[in-house]
């Protein structure tokens, strides 16, 4: 910020707690803190690096740009001796979707967590030199969602010692996998393994794709990319592919792992929902503190925006998520280590609830996200609808995060499955433990009552984790109990999901606010951080219970009456928060270069940027549009019936 006025000074200055140590809370750690801080930095000031030009690019030229970005990435990687940690920062502040992400984030970890010992020495090395390019091939035209249903077959064949993988039919085409279509050498391919004529159910194969001298696809290999996908920059840096046919190496693990990798990516996700949301958060912020309207009283200045109630009860509640899902990503990458260990040590006790985590936060955390993207959008206005704002592109990008990795409906399914299965367990030997031990004392969560007479009782973490644990509680055993109506359980299954679906989104909910709380049960340094950290969570879980007020009231959790204070109780956060919110995002510790948005800047300098932005367009290379005379000097000469267009 040398020699620069930072428009944002005044409110730097309100803030009311140490925003150096809320930085390290952010980061997870010092050490992190101070490695993120110099790879950002790095990044930022590499012109390879530049991402301004996206949104105008071809397709074509956007592809090879990252293309391009990729391969200087791997370079400086190299040149500079940078640790995994290091390297994967890197790739993460370059913030362009390409090949890398699923090679680096899919191909390896199924090789890791799905290889034999034999498999792994071969594989492992080439992928880490990226010797070879890997993706993950488990979608097909035709099934996506129902892994069982999954074409694609793997013939054992004895006499050869091969699999031949087949494509049977269009809709067994592998359709999808990212960095598949153009880039991707080799492939872990799902397919159903037949062995003496008999079916064992889907398994992974590595599967070579692409020649490694002239990277022509293998013969009986079909390859290409499925076409332009939506928004315009986005997503399209990345080549999702299809391909038919190919040959492979055996592989033989426990059929438990064969879903491993969806849940280390699934908890991945959940801590990049934390970053996509407080980037847009930040974006919207800085952006409401900078911009004025109305309530100019006497020719004096009007009012900043992030000042009127109704933009800090849309803005507040997303900011206090961003720093849930922090939080609550900490906490799943816990509990991913400890499955994968239990698991090394063939413990697979804690799976379905690592599965049941994994799959409903990812759900939760990117639903929430991608909707509070597009919230960001409008609560900065017109200007939110730029692309120099950075958020049509972030929305883009992020929003098929809904999708991917299981779709979220989907995902909440399988957690229903999990808390039925809990449910109808209640009372047996096996007693609810992890995320589900609250249902231990469902007798007492059935029946009691909240104790809140004015808004202030709502501050207090017992009262507001009964109440969530009661609303979620009552859902479930209800309909629990509509399901044992049922001859067939899967019947009642499939007609009461709208209900299922409701039962975990609130027990996901309960997950997340238990987990900010635990945290700030912590020893946090640094003056004001707690206080400002115990705004957040309490900004976070009553916001939900108002949305949510339906749930809370109909199971009787709590009266009408608390519902209201609780509302009363969010106004007056939003006043103590209100002070600190540009130090709230500063926390985020993003570089300009990583926000990609003029309404984000640090400095706060909008408006000049924008203008210089806006001249920047190549509609802007000419003052007269190509094509005036050819359309617009007809119309206007009246001149258009001779015309030939
Ligand atoms: C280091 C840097 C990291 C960077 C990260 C980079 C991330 C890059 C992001 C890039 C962007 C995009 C990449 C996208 C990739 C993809 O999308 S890959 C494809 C993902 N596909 C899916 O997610 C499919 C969704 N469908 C499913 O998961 C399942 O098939 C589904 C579970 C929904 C269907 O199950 P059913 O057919 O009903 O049941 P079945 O399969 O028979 O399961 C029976 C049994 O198994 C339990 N189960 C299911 N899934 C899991 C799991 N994942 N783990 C553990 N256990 C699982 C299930 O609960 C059943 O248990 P039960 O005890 O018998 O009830
Ligand atoms: C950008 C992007 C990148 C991707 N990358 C990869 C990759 O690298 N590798 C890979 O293998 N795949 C990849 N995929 C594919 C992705 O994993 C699938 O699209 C995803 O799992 C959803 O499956 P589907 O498309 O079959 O959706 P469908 O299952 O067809 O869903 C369609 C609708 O049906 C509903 N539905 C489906 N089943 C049920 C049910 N049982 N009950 C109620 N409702 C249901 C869904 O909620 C949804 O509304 C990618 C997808 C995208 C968009």
């Amino acid at each position: 910020m040398d020699g620069v006025v930072d428009h944002l000074a005044d409110e730097r200055n309100k803030a009311q707690f140490d925003v150096e140590e809320m930085k390290i809370v952010w980061a997870g750690s010092r050490h992190v803190f101070e490695l993120s801080d110099r790879i950002a930095r790095l990044v930022a000031s590499d012109p390879v690096f530049r991402k301004d030009n996206r949104a105008t690019l071809s397709r074509k030229d956007l592809f090879k740009n990252t293309l391009r970005k990729a391969a200087h990435a791997w370079k400086r990687i190299i040149e500079l001796r940078l640790s995994e940690e290091e390297a994967s920062k890197l790739r993460f502040y370059v913030d362009e979707a390409a090949f890398t992400d699923l090679h680096w984030g899919m191909f390896v970890p199924a090789i890791k967590g799905q290889a034999t010992e034999e498999q792994q020495q071969k594989w492992l090395p080439l992928a880490y030199k990226m010797q070879i390019i890997g993706c993950y091939a488990q979608t097909e035209l035709g099934h996506g969602s129902n892994v069982q249903g999954l074409e694609t077959t793997a013939t054992f064949d004895p006499q050869t010692d091969e699999f031949d993988i087949h494509s049977p039919t269009l809709t067994s085409s592998k359709w999808w996998p990212g960095g598949l279509g153009k880039v991707s050498t080799h492939a872990v391919v799902y397919a159903r393994l037949i062995t003496d004529g008999q079916e064992h159910g889907v398994h992974g194969f590595i599967v070579q794709l692409r020649s490694l001298d002239d990277h022509l696809p293998l013969p009986g290999i079909t390859i290409g990319d499925i076409g332009m996908k939506f928004g315009n920059g986005a997503y399209n840096t990345m080549d999702n592919g299809v391909t038919r046919n190919g040959k492979c190496v055996r592989s033989n693990v426990p059929r438990q792992l064969i879903y491993g990798t969806m849940v280390f990516v699934r908890q991945t996700i959940v801590s990049d929902a934390s970053c996509a949301l407080s980037r847009a958060v930040c974006i919207a912020t800085r952006y409401s503190a900078v911009r004025r309207q109305f309530g100019s009283q006497n020719g004096g200045v009007e009012t900043q925006v992030i000042d009127y109630k109704t933009q800090q009860n849309r803005l507040f509640p997303l900011l206090a998520a961003a720093y849930a899902f922090r939080f609550v990503g900490e906490w799943l990458k816990w509990l991913y280590t400890d499955v994968t260990q239990r698991l090394q040590a063939n413990d697979f006790s804690t799976l379905p609830e690592a599965h049941a985590c994994t799959a409903g936060l990812k759900s939760l955390t990117t639903t929430f996200t991608a909707d509070a993207i597009e919230e960001c959008r409008k609560l900065c206005g017109g200007h939110g609808y730029l692309c120099s704002s950075g958020l049509p592109e972030l929305f883009a990008v992020y929003v098929p995060a809904c999708t991917y990795e299981g779709d979220n409906v989907v995902l909440l399914l399988q957690v229903a499955r999990f808390l039925m299965k809990t449910v109808s367990q209640l009372g047996s030997e096996k007693k609810p433990v992890g995320t589900t031990a609250y249902m231990g004392r469902v007798e007492h969560l059935m029946q009691c009552r909240c104790s809140v007479q004015k808004a202030e009782d709502w501050l207090n973490p017992n009262t507001i984790l009964e109440a969530f644990e009661a609303r979620t509680a009552r859902m479930s055993v209800a309909v629990a109990q509509k399901l044992a109506q049922f001859a067939n359980p899967e019947e009642g299954f499939l007609e009461l999901s709208p209900n299922l679906v409701e039962a975990s989104v609130a027990h996901c909910q309960l997950i997340v606010v238990s987990k900010f709380i635990e945290k700030l049960q912590q020893d946090i340094p640094g003056k004001g951080v707690k206080e400002l950290l115990g705004m957040l969570c309490n900004i976070y879980a009553l916001n939900i219970l108002h949305k949510h007020l339906g749930d809370f009231l109909s199971t009787g959790s709590i009266t009408p009456k608390q519902g209201s204070l609780a509302n009363d109780q969010l106004r007056s956060l939003y006043s103590q928060v209100r002070p600190n919110a540009i130090a709230l995002v500063d926390a985020f510790n993003y570089t300009d270069h990583y926000l990609g948005s003029v309404l984000g800047r640090y400095d706060g300098n909008v408006y000049p940027k924008l203008y210089e932005e806006a001249w920047k367009d190549p509609l802007n290379d000419s003052v007269v549009p190509d094509g005036y005379h050819e359309y617009i000097r007809p119309l206007l000469k009246n001149q258009l019936r001779n015309a030939r267009l």
